[in-house]
């Protein structure tokens, strides 16, 4: 971990890169949250009927591909999202772009990437809100691509996400396609306790419901539909 962070970097409109935002001692916070938060960790099967590399948990709304839910496939209620995790989702954003407006997130997708884990290019669809995406890396550095709103090709960027930082993506930017080509093993800190492997805590702002009122129903099949 380098004495001092390199500055903020604007990958795209709207899609900025902030090294080493988290200190190591959030980080290390974050991580020992994330072990509590993701049980269990899920595979997440894909309409295609392959199954998603990355594991996942998710707070606040089950997120399964490719529409939201209130209540996890085999029944129980999915776990709340913690206010904390929203403070600190609207300090990124405040971070990113010097005010975080109206920022309100609902829901944390925490993705967990053993070595060889990888995420496809696709985009995050399934929310009504134009609010932006917070992406929190933990561990192991990842080769973070994030593309365009056209396509899944070119252009795109490719970015090294390191233990600590955080990328926001809202504005022109939101609907980008992007996706993790590698993990860089053996490169997280040694001292947040992650160990081999990265978490990624992705939140967001789904625009289905006010926070707390349960009795909507499930969305729709987002617009979206884009596989990972
Ligand atoms: O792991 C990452 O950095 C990206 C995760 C992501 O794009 C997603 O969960 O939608
Ligand atoms: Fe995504």
């Amino acid at each position: 971990m380098p004495l001092f962070s390199p500055p903020p970097s604007r990958i795209a409109p709207g899609a900025v890169h902030l090294p080493g935002l988290l200190s190591p001692d959030r980080q290390a916070r974050l991580a020992a949250a994330c072990r509590r938060w993701a049980v269990p960790l899920r595979r997440v099967r894909l309409p295609s009927g392959g199954v998603m590399s990355v594991r996942q948990a998710c707070l606040g709304w089950e997120w399964t591909p490719y529409r939201y839910r209130r209540h996890h496939r085999d029944g129980g209620p999915v776990a709340a999202f913690p206010a904390a995790l929203g403070r600190l989702a609207v300090e990124c954003v405040a971070a990113a772009y010097g005010t975080a407006g109206d920022f309100t997130p609902d829901v944390a997708l925490i993705n967990f990437y053993a070595p060889e884990a990888r995420m496809g290019m696709h985009r995050d669809a399934e929310e009504v809100s134009p609010a932006p995406v917070v992406s929190i890396s933990l561990g192991d550095t990842a080769v973070f691509r994030f593309g365009n709103t056209a396509g899944r090709g070119w252009p795109w960027r490719d970015v090294h996400l390191d233990s600590g930082d955080v990328f926001v993506f809202g504005g022109p930017s939101r609907r980008a396609f992007h996706g993790v080509t590698r993990i860089l093993p053996g490169t997280g800190p040694a001292d947040i306790g992650v160990g081999v492997g990265r978490w990624n805590l992705t939140i967001r702002q789904t625009g289905l419901a006010v926070p707390g009122y349960a009795g909507l129903p499930d969305s729709g099949p987002g617009p979206g539909r884009q596989g990972r």
